[in-house]
């Protein structure tokens, strides 16, 4: 049977040794069920109950893609699980007959890690959505996989804490775990991986374990193997979070936020290195590019000039705040940055930030009708004015709607490249420049990601970023955890 695979495989367009391995690995991920039938839906039923499982074309759909550009690879079955026990029968009854399971948070990935590309079961977490604990005097809480971050901060408000990580979109907390997400308050308070505690995981076989010990929170750990941080990124791949255990931070007392222009990426970039070599902690430095202004204002109705611009946020105490916002326009002034406004009341912040969140679809609107094919490099600091100029440089070269959007603060940024789903031609181009800009980031010590994370669309990039050893050593830690390859198969790695 693998034989007449293969023969079929070797018949078709002829294809390099990469290729080969590609489809080598490909037939090993066939031997999952590739049809459900109706008695694994009966099974699913009885775990979960009828009302919780649906064949719906609609629903299937829905959980077949993200937010993303890639294509739609719709799950056979959409499980609603509503109880830890709930997940540990899934999985097994999943493991138990090699059928494929997709944790689904909410849907706002950016690299189609929701995606059922071998079908199976898409396993929706939005039901358990209880905050499990709040311990305000430690600092952190607990939530169950379905709490959503805007939620969560909504129930938080009467404590004066929060949780600051906020990748734009009201992602699942725990999808978020699965990214390691982060986003335009990373530069002050970390990512993800900074930021969990502890993790509930149920694995393929049903066995539950806390990847930091059984209620375990304390701040610092030295104990065994960074089990948590494993999990922190691992895109559904390993198991399915079922609990996760975050810092949170107290409400800053106070809030300033400021737009400046510059002329040239370089003095732009120039200021944003500068004022992190400077050791002032800010809480935002985002950089948009002209172009990302032009979208900008049109999208969100605003009227700011369009040239190269920082948007900047301070948070702390009243005191001392100022003197950090005047050593920082001093910095910008030296930059010949111009225009420096902010914005005090809460709503005119707001207001701001949200029209920053929601970049992604001013980018799309510049092409009505398209999905954003979404870059994501991040490297040291010191090397982001290089990498930032080149790229416009190869955008301009190839002619294409490129907006830049970045977290330059940690070095991080996107280029938005609206696609319309079936232009060939154009995706031929992003795709080159995408891969362009990874091999940039890397030769700069950097990496194709910073925050999204690798599901389909950043795999060969990170074959390129961990070299062939480093992909077998991933792989084997797979094994370890999912040795039938049911979780979330063609993801990270083909
Ligand atoms: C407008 C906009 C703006 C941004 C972003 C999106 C959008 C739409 N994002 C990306 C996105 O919000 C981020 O990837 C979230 O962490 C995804 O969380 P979901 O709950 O939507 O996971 P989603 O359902 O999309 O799943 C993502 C991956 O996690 C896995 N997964 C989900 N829940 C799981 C669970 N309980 N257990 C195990 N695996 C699970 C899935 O299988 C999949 O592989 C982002 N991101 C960022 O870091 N910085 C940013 O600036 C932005 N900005
Ligand atoms: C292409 C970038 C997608 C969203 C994002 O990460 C951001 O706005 O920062
Ligand atoms: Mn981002």
């Amino acid at each position: 049977m693998l034989f007449r695979q293969l023969m079929k495989c070797l018949k078709q367009t002829s294809f390099s040794l990469s290729d080969y391995n590609t489809k080598r690995n490909f037939f090993r991920a066939v031997q999952l069920q590739a049809n459900i039938p109706g008695t694994f839906v009966g099974s699913l039923k009885s775990i979960v109950g009828d009302a919780n499982v649906s064949t719906a074309d609609a629903v299937r759909d829905q959980h077949g893609h993200d937010e993303s550009h890639h294509e739609v690879h719709k799950p056979d079955v959409v499980v609603f699980a509503e109880s830890l026990e709930h997940v540990c029968k899934v999985a097994k009854l999943c493991n138990d007959n090699k059928v494929p399971l997709i944790p689904f948070g909410s849907g706002t990935g950016l690299e189609g890690g929701v995606n059922a590309l071998q079908g199976g079961v898409s396993l929706n977490m939005s039901k358990m959505n209880q905050v499990v604990k709040v311990n305000a005097e430690d600092f952190d809480c607990t939530v169950q996989p379905g709490v959503m971050r805007i939620a969560l901060n909504a129930y938080l408000r009467d404590t004066g804490l929060w949780f600051p990580i906020d990748p734009g979109a009201d992602a699942s907390i725990c999808g978020m775990c699965a990214t390691s997400a982060s986003g335009t308050n990373a530069v002050r308070y970390g990512t993800m991986k900074e930021n969990v505690l502890n993790l509930q995981v149920v694995l393929p076989d049903g066995r539950v374990i806390e990847t930091a010990g059984k209620g375990k929170r304390s701040r610092k750990t030295s104990a065994g193997y960074n089990l948590t941080n494993l999990f922190v990124g691992s895109e559904g791949t390993l198991g399915i979070i079922t609990e996760a255990t975050i810092k949170l931070y107290g409400i800053p007392e106070k809030t300033i936020a400021a737009v400046c222009h510059f002329d040239s990426v370089q003095e732009a970039v120039d200021t944003v290195v500068q004022i992190m070599q400077s050791g002032i902690s800010m809480a935002k430095l985002e950089f948009l590019d002209d172009k990302a202004i032009e979208a900008f204002n049109k999208y969100s109705k605003f009227n700011m000039k369009v040239a190269h611009s920082l948007f900047l946020e301070f948070h702390g105490p009243a005191l001392g705040l100022e003197d950090q916002f005047n050593t920082v326009k001093e910095l910008i002034t030296s930059n010949n940055g111009s225009g420096l406004q902010i914005a005090t009341d809460e709503d005119e912040r707001k207001r701001l930030w949200k029209a920053r969140h929601e970049m992604i679809w001013a980018c799309t609107a510049l092409l009505p009708g398209s999905k954003p094919y979404s870059t994501d490099v991040c490297v040291p600091i010191s090397t982001l004015p290089k990498v930032i100029v080149q790229t416009k440089k190869w955008i301009e070269e190839a002619n294409i709607i490129g907006p830049i959007v970045g977290h330059v603060g940690d070095g991080n940024f996107h280029v938005f490249f609206p696609m319309m789903r079936g232009d060939k031609e154009t995706y031929e181009k992003v795709q080159d420049l995408h891969f362009k800009m990874g091999f940039l980031a890397m030769e700069m010590n950097g990496t194709c990601t910073g925050e999204h994370g690798i599901g389909m669309g950043k795999r060969k990039l990170l074959e390129k970023e961990l070299g062939p050893t480093g992909i077998e050593v991933m792989k084997e830690v797979k094994k370890c955890f999912d040795p039938n390859g049911i979780m979330n198969p063609g993801k990270v790695f083909f």
